[in-house]
């Protein structure tokens, strides 16, 4: 019998031994740049949220450690040492132990470079995965430094709930808004990748203030990402996206992720969402969209 696995999404059925773990497509939903720091990276105010839907991943005990890509965005992401999920193998080993093997397996559902974080979700389940597969039981502030030296956003992706995110993504605040959890949320991307370190060297540098996020109305009403105008300048259709996402019917927001090109829309009911995703997807031949909704905390 395989084993009873709480956190199995539907559709995937895990063989003998093996465990998954979904990595939960972040989405920023305000971006505000601060400042260039003196190491070059940003310092960023952001409330980041989590899809209940992403890459899934599934692992087992072997000899070594292995890692193979399937599904709609495997083409083209190499599953050598390179690969976040291998990084993030390596650096548990580093921490538990050489000794241990895994052979992983990736259903790559999410677009790479895109602004929704799949790189640092996968890494962040493989972290979740070892941990449990190895029964290695690393102390939560380990698991998170391990976390930090993958990505600035692999530490809030571990626990892939609502959090306000400040300095390079390494101080993390829970964030319990009202309403956020369950809301329908279309993420859409039109097929074009956009490279993060091109985007913040365009940024225009002007510090537009902080991030108030104690509701969510405030932060659909003031909130902003700070890397649209220099993302738009990189790829325009990002303001297609934009366009049509706010003419749909029953949106609240409609914002561009990270650093693009994956814009998400807030919808009021999942009809709505529904309905906006299926005239998309009629519409705009090679975009892709995802129906989903923001995962509880
Ligand atoms: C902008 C966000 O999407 C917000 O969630 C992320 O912080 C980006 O995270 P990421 O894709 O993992 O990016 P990293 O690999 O950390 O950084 C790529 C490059 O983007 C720039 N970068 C990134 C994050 C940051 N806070 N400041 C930066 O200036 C740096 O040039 C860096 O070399
Ligand atoms: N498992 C992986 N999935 C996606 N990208 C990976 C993976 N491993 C390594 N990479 C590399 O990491 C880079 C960033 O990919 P990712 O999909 O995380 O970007 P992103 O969505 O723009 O992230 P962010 O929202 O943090 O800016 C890509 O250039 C890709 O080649």
């Amino acid at each position: 019998m395989p084993p009873l696995d709480a956190d199995m999404p539907p559709g995937v059925a895990p063989g003998v031994g093996e465990l998954t773990e979904t990595a939960y497509a972040k989405v920023n939903l305000a971006l505000h740049v601060r400042e260039r720091r003196a190491d070059g990276y940003h310092a960023l105010e952001s409330l980041f949220v989590f899809a209940q839907d992403g890459d899934v991943l599934t692992g087992r005990i072997a000899d070594g450690l292995s890692l193979s890509i399937e599904g709609p965005f495997a083409a083209g992401l190499e599953a050598g040492e390179g690969n976040l999920v291998m990084k993030a193998a390596r650096a548990m080993l580093d921490h538990v132990g050489q000794g241990r093997g895994a052979a992983l397996r990736l259903v790559k559902n999410l677009p790479v470079a895109s602004g929704i974080g799949g790189g640092s979700a996968d890494a962040a389940a493989a972290l979740r995965l070892l941990d449990r597969l190895w029964d290695a039981r690393v102390p939560q502030p380990e698991l998170e430094r391990i976390a930090l030296s993958l990505g600035s956003d692999v530490p809030a992706c571990l626990a892939s709930t609502a959090q306000m995110v400040r300095g390079r993504g390494e101080v993390l605040e829970r964030a319990d808004l009202a309403g956020l959890p369950g809301t329908p949320m279309l993420l859409v991307n039109p097929g074009v990748g956009v490279s993060t370190a091109q985007v913040f060297a365009d940024w225009d540098q002007v510090d537009r203030g902080v991030l108030n996020a104690s509701s969510l109305d405030g932060v659909i009403a003031d909130g902003r990402n700070d890397l649209e105008p220099a993302a738009v300048g990189i790829a325009p259709v990002i303001a297609d996206v934009l366009a049509d996402l706010r003419q749909c019917a029953g949106v609240r927001l409609a914002r561009m992720s990270g650093s693009g090109a994956t814009c998400f829309a807030l919808f009021g009911t999942q009809a709505e969402a529904q309905a906006a995703a299926a005239a998309l997807k009629r519409r705009r031949d090679g975009w892709w969209v995802m129906e989903t909704r923001i995962r509880a905390a």
